[in-house]
């Protein structure tokens, strides 16, 4: 499986730090503010007094009086609302105009995309400000020049944030699968891509309304913004400065509000980008009553698994409560069929699950330690995967060698010439031939081969207690895969580590491991010792995946032997047993009703009624 999910961040919790919740304060107060200010203090603030012209502060009038006598603390405090409005608008305006400006290239021919490419990257190199005054001037004096200005401003850069997330999922295999369908680049783009990019253009949006609300108040201050007798903050700035020095609390009254609201708005997006940058949060199942829970941990088990599920919304869950560990220099195989779960499982150990997937399990540990407690680097340290592409899992621009330094530059402050020194020798440990020569080479100048080699000793560059390899070898040629087969043996051997094998070829998984799990739409259905596979195998379908593979004696003129029938979707498993529809032996019992996994001899469990 490509992890092809969400491009872009994604709002988990927000984590209530004093910052963040001064934001929300500050943000609370000034909404607050927007609505009952001009109820409250509207007439005082239009109220003439042709006796208190250009006043300075006193008890009764604390931030002074402009020069009409008119009180400027009411005036600050209804001046809330229209500030906040234009803000609001402003963001909007540009929002909407730097996402479309984003989103038509993918809509449009070659050469209309190229242009609106190059003109938004002419945009961003423009200084924001003078966008804003230049489309100000143009669109003529006032509030709705302002706005359009800020908003001018504001659009290269969604513009530009569009165009990248946007990249990213059309770079995903859905939207190639979509394309190869022929699906109208349109629908694409409102079904496929923007969907995936909504929440991370949400989260800037958050973020640029401090930013419009500053410059809105710019532009007042120069005199480009909200005339009179309209007036917001920047307006109130303008008519107060002159007096700065004689009476500074008739500016610093608005600039004030101008500054506070800008911080609150600013601590907010931040709190919201970090929550954002976090980690997606695990949920935990409930505790199972005593009883149903799955047993003990496996004592000096690398790798513990328990309950593990993954639900998408909708209702899919491709991952329904499995359960598996694996011991120090083990590598147990998990095999299936295409759809069964198997990336799923291996992503959701490695805290890759794509959004907007959820991750559930009872317990989830990596050589002792709660994989959801673990920081990036710890788990990057203990954890090393290898993926079936191993030219999506290097850097194109980076030369091999440089990027696996950069690992233990990274995880463990090495200096960088004991890290390509490690590097080299890890490339030689995993029989690169010439490590030397080929680390100073690009990923393209290696073959296939030698790259999921080079993956692989990424993944020793740390001291992994587990490797997981998922279909490592799908993408080699026959002879290749034997060798990658054998390396990854003798690592685990050679480390301690642990292994956990993906594919599904129970043939390859039955000569390289100890133990195999065989999964069945979403959940475990047999596990036993590899040596077992060919005459202890019970469930009927690991049965059948053995049986449809071709051996010596197979007539090579008729078409392979396959399961008849198909795996049922995630989001249409029913409450029997998932295999009864394609199962030979299948009995009412097994439509009705699922069977647990049990113990079947000496190291096997199965899930099947008729076997147990
Ligand atoms: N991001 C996703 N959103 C929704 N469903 C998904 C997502 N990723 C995977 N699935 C579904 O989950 C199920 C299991 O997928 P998974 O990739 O784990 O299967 P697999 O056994 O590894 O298959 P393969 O060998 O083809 O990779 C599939 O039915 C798939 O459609």
């Amino acid at each position: 499986m490509t992890q092809s999910g969400r491009p872009g961040p994604r709002v988990k919790s927000v984590r209530w730090s004093a910052p963040a919740v001064a934001g929300a304060v500050i943000v609370g107060l000034m909404a607050v503010l927007a609505v009952v200010g001009p109820m409250v203090w509207g007439a005082a603030a239009d109220r003439i007094d042709a006796a208190a012209i250009l006043q300075g502060a006193s008890s009764e009038h604390p931030l002074g009086t402009d020069n009409l006598g008119r009180d400027l603390l009411a005036r600050v405090l209804v001046a809330g609302r229209y500030s906040l409005l234009l803000a609001l608008a402003a963001t909007l305006i540009g929002a909407f105009a730097g996402v479309v400006l984003g989103t038509l290239p993918s809509v449009l021919p070659a050469r209309g995309a190229r242009l609106v490419t190059g003109t938004v990257n002419a945009l961003v190199a423009f200084p924001g400000l003078l966008l804003a005054m230049f489309t100000a001037v143009v669109a003529g004096l006032g509030a709705r020049g302002a706005v359009l200005g800020i908003g001018a401003a504001i659009a290269p850069g969604f513009a530009r944030l569009t165009q990248t997330l946007a990249a990213t999922v059309a770079g995903s295999d859905y939207v190639a699968a979509a394309r190869m369908l022929g699906v109208p680049r349109r629908r694409i783009l409102t079904r496929h891509v923007l969907p995936n990019i909504a929440e991370p253009l949400i989260l800037n949006l958050a973020q640029s309304l401090g930013g419009a609300l500053l410059g809105l108040a710019g532009m007042s201050f120069l005199g480009l913004g909200v005339q009179p007798p309209d007036f917001d903050w920047g307006r109130l700035l303008f008519d107060g400065f002159p007096r700065i020095y004689v009476t500074p609390e008739v500016a610093l009254g608005p600039a004030a509000a101008i500054a506070l609201a800008g911080i609150g708005f600013n601590l907010l997006g931040d709190a919201l980008a970090r929550a954002a940058a976090r980690t997606p949060a695990v949920r935990r199942p409930p505790a199972a009553p005593p009883g149903e829970a799955a047993g003990e941990p496996d004592a000096g088990a690398v790798l513990e698994v328990e309950d593990l599920t993954v639900t998408f919304p909708g209702g899919a869950t491709p991952v329904r409560g499995l359960s598996l560990s694996v011991a120090p220099g083990e590598i147990v195989g998990l095999v299936g069929e295409s759809g069964s779960g198997k990336s799923l499982t291996a992503a959701a150990i490695g805290g890759l699950v794509p959004y907007p997937g959820t991750v559930g399990y009872a317990r989830l540990r990596l050589a002792g330690q709660d994989v959801a407690t673990m920081t990036g680097k710890e788990l990057g340290t203990a954890l090393a995967m290898v993926f079936q592409d191993p030219l999506a899992a290097l850097n194109p621009a980076l030369k091999v060698g440089g990027q696996l330094a950069e690992v233990a530059v990274v995880h463990e402050g090495t200096g960088r010439a004991e890290a390509r020194r490690r590097a080299v020798a890890r490339l030689g440990q995993v029989h690169l031939p010439d490590p030397e020569a080929r680390s100073r080479q690009h990923p393209h100048e290696l073959s296939g081969g030698m790259r999921q080699r080079a993956v692989i000793a990424m993944g020793l560059m740390g001291t992994p207690r587990l490797i997981v390899a998922d279909e490592p070898t799908t993408a080699l040629d026959v002879t290749v895969q034997r060798q990658i087969l054998r390396l990854l043996r003798e690592v685990v051997d050679g480390s301690g580590a642990a292994g956990l094998f993906i594919s599904h070829d129970i043939a390859v998984v039955g000569e390289l491991c100890d133990r195999v799990v065989v999964m069945y739409a979403g959940r475990v259905v047999e596990e036993l010792p590899a040596d077992r596979l060919a005459e202890g195998a019970a469930h009927p379908y690991t049965r059948a995946l053995i049986a449809s593979l071709p051996d010596l004696d197979t007539d090579r003129s008729r078409p392979l032997a396959g399961i008849p029938g198909v795996q049922p979707a995630p989001a249409q498993v029913g409450p029997g047993c998932a295999f009864a529809p394609r199962c030979a032996l299948a009995s009412e019992r097994c439509s009705a009703e699922r069977p647990e996994l049990v113990a079947h001899g000496p190291a096997q469990r199965v899930a099947c009624w008729e076997v147990s």
